[in-house]
């Protein structure tokens, strides 16, 4: 993989939000509560360079001295996080700010305090009295990774640290950042942040969040590990949660991203009912008003929403939204690659691509395409794969591709993970391999929030309810659990132990070298009602064989595959497009024949290709928000 670039510096802290002050007694009852919305909180310091946070908005200008606080901050990821002030009794609840923001606003908040502290304190009440120093605000300058150690080393005066043992629903950050801050040995390294020293946009990345910033309706393409999914995260991170909806096509992809599945979103079945009896399903109370607070409506994998469906969906928007633009009113943000996987049809079915339907030309303002491929650093594999993801092998990428049937991808009792193309094959594959294995099976049920709703839980995780394991069993990482150190969603491992007591977990060896004991995670998926429903289970799934389909969007550490049965156009490019580089994988059974790409979709990304050359010659490109049926390709 590509090194990563890394951001230098972050933004002032300058926070869009809806904020409530409430005032409380004595007794710690709510006295008064008055909400402010779509207002900015800005951290900054007065003239005795004491931390303020100042509430700026058209009507109201009000200043909070952050002197005795503590810090609620278990809901960041939904964009709401509370300030106790203890000294003047009163609560600061804020709601709707972009997650990505809040959470950098919050550590800048707890770590300047900190640093406040530690430089020397607050100035006595008398010099403050006497002083002739003008009143100013000044906006704090971005938390440094020197700041950030300072605090590090003096823990105990770090807000945050110091006071979740009392706080009881701030989030348990200690054994995270204890995990983080240990190598492989086991001795502590301080480490940056991601939060100070976050993954560089590209910047076509960049384009596209500023296209989505704009409003525009935008439909967002590349060709596997260009970054879409990786972009839509931090699009989601840039948006007000409330309302917001992160969906995709599959409940795989839907997890890698945090959201749920559209279908779940939509609440009309399997859409295949008439569009009257679609808008009456998705009339039912909960799920319109899940409809009417949307207000920007994120797709991932839309490669595989089926035609038909998504234009009752538009249907279905404007009725339900009682909006006659275009999805009711809602903005779009679509990304996928329609030259892998297509929608799932029946046989017989006709195939109607999303590209194809008129709701897609009246929904969509424009189209932009992701080129620069960071999966993969291997220039020669990079070209194979374009080649192939067109539908086109050359004789000698054939040559070059059945080459790597030779190539030991096993290393350290791992095995290469076959990538399957019938669903059915994996399940055998994998119980027939666990069951070759000598020693007892330890069995790891899940625990989920409501167990009457486990089917959709299994449907919309990555984990299972129930899962066998044995020393030797192959596995796969469902998590990042840690990104420095290689432990991240698709890396491959084997169990060679399980720890000794109640909970018995498996010790695993990764590829990366890490050997480390797997504990449970949770996994949180929003159901129909915008109810949260949890799943506690290992991160890990059996991977001695995977299937093609639910590889989609994952990076694989090594897999074999035998494509001669693949039934699919795009299965062998998405198969082949999960490894890193051609020394991780070994093609068996291939040749010319494997490779397909459907024709429509050809025409479809031929027609994207001709715009962004016409518009190339024309003039430069200015995003505006009055244009329509604007294509701009990279
Ligand atoms: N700007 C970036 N800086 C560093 N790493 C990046 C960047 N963009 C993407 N990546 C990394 O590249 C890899 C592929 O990204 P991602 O999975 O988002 O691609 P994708 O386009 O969604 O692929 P697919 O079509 O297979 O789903 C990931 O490991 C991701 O972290
Ligand atoms: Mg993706």
């Amino acid at each position: 993989m590509k090194t990563p670039d890394k951001e230098p510096a972050l933004q002032a802290p300058i926070l869009p939000c809806t904020l409530v002050v409430e005032t409380l007694n004595a007794g710690g009852t709510v006295k008064k509560s008055t909400t402010y919305k779509q207002i900015k909180l800005i951290l900054g310091r007065n003239e005795f360079r004491d931390l303020i946070l100042r509430l700026d908005s058209p009507k109201h200008s009000l200043k909070f001295p952050l002197r005795d606080f503590v810090l609620h901050k278990r809901f960041l990821k939904e964009g709401k996080a509370t300030i106790s002030l203890k000294d003047v009794n009163l609560n600061l609840m804020i709601a709707n700010a972009p997650p990505n923001q809040l959470l950098v606003f919050m550590k800048t908040l707890a770590g300047k305090h900190a640093v406040t502290g530690v430089n020397g304190g607050v100035i006595n009440a008398r010099k403050r009295l006497l002083s002739t120093v003008p009143k100013s605000f000044e906006e704090i300058s971005p938390l440094t990774f020197n700041e950030y150690e300072t605090v590090r080393k003096n823990g105990g005066k770090m807000p945050l640290k110091e006071r979740a043992a009392n706080v009881p629903d701030a989030s348990p950050v200690s054994s995270k950042r204890k995990r983080d801050s240990k190598d492989a040995s086991g001795s502590s390294t301080p480490k940056v942040p991601r939060f100070l020293n976050p993954l560089v946009l590209t910047s076509e990345q960049k384009r596209v969040l500023q296209v989505v910033q704009s409003g525009l309706n935008v439909f967002f393409t590349g060709s596997a590990g260009t970054g879409k999914s990786f972009l839509l995260k931090r699009i989601v991170g840039a948006l007000p949660p409330d309302v917001t909806f992160v969906t995709a096509s599959t409940g795989v992809a839907a997890c890698q991203i945090g959201g749920t599945t559209l279908h779940a979103f939509a609440g009309i079945g399997s859409g295949k009912a008439s569009i009257d009896q679609c808008i009456q399903l998705a009339s039912r109370r909960v799920i319109a008003q899940q409809w009417k607070k949307c207000k920007h409506l994120i797709v991932d994998e839309v490669s595989m929403v089926d035609g038909d469906f998504f234009t009752k969906l538009e249907a279905v928007g404007r009725a339900v939204r009682g909006n006659d633009k275009p999805f009711g009113g809602i903005q779009l943000i679509l990304c996928g690659d329609f030259l892998q996987l297509p929608p799932v049809t029946r046989p017989g079915e006709k195939r109607v691509f999303c590209f194809q339907t008129n709701a897609w030309d009246r929904c969509i303002n424009l189209s932009m395409e992701l080129t620069d491929v960071r999966r993969q650093d291997d220039q020669e594999f990079i070209d194979i794969l374009q080649s192939i993801r067109l539908g086109r092998c050359k004789e000698e990428m054939v040559e070059r591709l059945k080459q790597t049937e030779k190539n030991t991808v096993e290393r350290d009792g791992i095995k290469a993970t076959r990538l399957c193309t019938h669903r059915e094959d994996v399940n055998h594959i994998n119980q027939e391999h666990l069951k070759k294995l000598a020693g007892d099976n330890q069995v790891f049920q899940a625990v989920d929030s409501d167990p009457g709703l486990s089917s959709l839980l299994d449907s919309q995780t990555p984990v299972v309810a129930k899962l066998t394991l044995k020393v030797g069993a192959q596995v796969m990482l469902m998590k990042n659990l840690d990104v420095g150190q290689g432990l991240v969603n698709g890396a491959r491992g084997v169990v060679t132990g399980f720890k000794m007591g109640k909970e018995g977990n498996p010790i695993v060896r990764f590829l990366c070298g890490v050997t480390t004991e797997i504990k449970h995670e949770k996994w949180t998926v929003k159901g129909s009602g915008g109810i949260y429903l949890h799943r506690r289970q290992l991160p890990l799934k059996l991977a001695w064989a995977f299937s093609i389909h639910k590889s989609q969007g994952m990076t694989l550490d090594c897999a074999e595959m035998s494509l001669s049965r693949v039934f699919e156009a795009g299965q062998a490019y998405v198969a082949l497009s999960r490894a890193r580089n051609l020394k991780s994988i070994r093609v068996l059974d291939f040749g010319p024949e494997c490779v397909r790409a459907h024709p429509d979709v050809l025409k479809f990304y031929q027609g994207l290709r001709r715009a962004r050359y016409e518009e190339q010659q024309t003039h430069d490109i200015e995003i505006s928000t009055e244009r329509k049926a604007t294509t701009l390709v990279y």
